[in-house]
């Protein structure tokens, strides 16, 4: 077996860790690196020395790019577009991403139309029900493939957890899912299914547990803030879209079972998805079991506290507005 893996903005701040991350992965044995700026040409020339299989090569737009980079591939991974800065949304990104994964999708239905596609780009809400339409408007959208990466809210889950209940080493131990969207209080944190649990004392005290899931929701802010107008989270946002990516190779394509993590998938439809939040979504991140087709099984949501019940409430107040307008987006122009 033999993966080619597309990464679509593979000169930027996510995309090159990214593309170094996922040159370590020996199941793939090419790694097409596409960008709009010619320094996607230099990257190659750089991790193409690190001694494992993946062939990698550059692609530039200007020069009929796309095609090549995505003929073949099993996998396309999309950081392509402008991050935030301070004092802006990840809404604030639409007008100018909103584009650019439109004119991406359309490569991916053009060139590639079975590959998996994880999309990372800005703001996730819309971006992935962007994709989705312009996969269907090609006759080719399969909701089983198109993932929308929320990984880096399960790993800040993990991570702020830790060091909230005072044991900041012991990250790795724990699995939480993070469910919703990609976005404040979109991002739907399940504490309460910690695994293993976190501690009563933690949930015995309100205004503790408040600051905790407040710090998940909006710890893309701290490192935009950190940053200071020179970008977003690109680093850890590398390890968890490889993170991602890696489960799903694993589960599609050597075999492994029982590979379950959350993803922004399309649940349209799903019976279980619309009794859990009460309305029928067409995107909703959910423990996604992950197997050779993709999207093989829908976990269920569990049962939430009474707390996270109000959080679905202010989450299902912003995510429809952004799934439809992401779908009008494309749906419009078709008008
Ligand atoms: N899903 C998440 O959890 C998450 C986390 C962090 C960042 N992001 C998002 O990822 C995106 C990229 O962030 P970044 O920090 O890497 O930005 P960046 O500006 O460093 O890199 C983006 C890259 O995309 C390229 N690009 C622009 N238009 C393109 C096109 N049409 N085709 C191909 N490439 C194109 C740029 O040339 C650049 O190299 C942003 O939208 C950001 O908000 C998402
Ligand atoms: O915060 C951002 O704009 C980037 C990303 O979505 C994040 O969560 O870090």
């Amino acid at each position: 077996m033999g993966l080619k893996t597309a990464v679509l903005g593979a000169a930027g701040g996510i995309g090159q860790p990214l593309a170094l991350l996922l040159k370590q992965n020996p199941a793939i044995t090419e790694l097409a690196l596409f960008d709009v700026v010619p320094v996607v040409k230099g990257v190659p020339a750089d991790i193409g020395h690190v001694d494992t299989p993946a062939v990698t090569t550059g692609y530039v737009k200007d020069e009929d790019g796309l095609k090549g980079a995505l003929t073949g591939a099993d996998l396309v991974v999309i950081p392509a577009g402008v991050p935030r800065k301070p004092g802006m949304t990840r809404d604030d990104l639409f007008n100018i991403n909103a584009g650019i994964v439109r004119d991406l999708a359309q490569g991916i239905a053009d060139f590639c139309p079975k590959a998996f596609v994880l999309i990372i780009s800005n703001p996730v809400n819309s971006t992935v029900p962007i994709a989705a339409e312009v996969l269907k408007a090609a006759g080719v959208f399969d909701p089983k493939r198109v993932f929308g990466v929320t990984t880096l809210d399960v790993v800040r889950a993990s991570t702020m957890s830790a060091q909230a209940i005072g044991k900041p080493n012991s990250a790795p131990e724990y699995t939480i899912p993070v469910v919703g969207g990609h976005s404040g209080v979109t991002i739907l944190p399940l504490l309460s299914q910690a695994q293993p649990a976190l501690p009563k004392s933690l949930f015995d005290d309100e205004a503790k547990l408040k600051e905790l899931v407040k710090r998940i929701q909006f710890g893309g802010d701290e490192v935009v803030q950190a940053k200071a107008g020179a970008g977003s989270a690109t680093l850890s946002m590398a390890y968890a879209g490889y993170k991602f990516a890696a489960q799903l190779i694993s589960a599609a394509f050597e075999g492994k079972t029982g590979v379950v993590a959350p993803s922004y998938v399309y649940v349209k439809g799903n019976a279980d998805v619309t009794k859990a939040i009460g309305q029928d979504l067409a995107f909703f991140s959910v423990p996604v079991e992950l197997g050779p087709n993709g999207v093989e099984k829908v976990h269920p949501l569990g049962d939430l506290t009474a707390f996270e019940k109000e959080l679905l409430e202010a989450c299902l107040g912003e995510l429809p507005g952004s799934i439809s307008k992401g779908e009008s987006f494309i749906q419009g122009s078709k008008l």
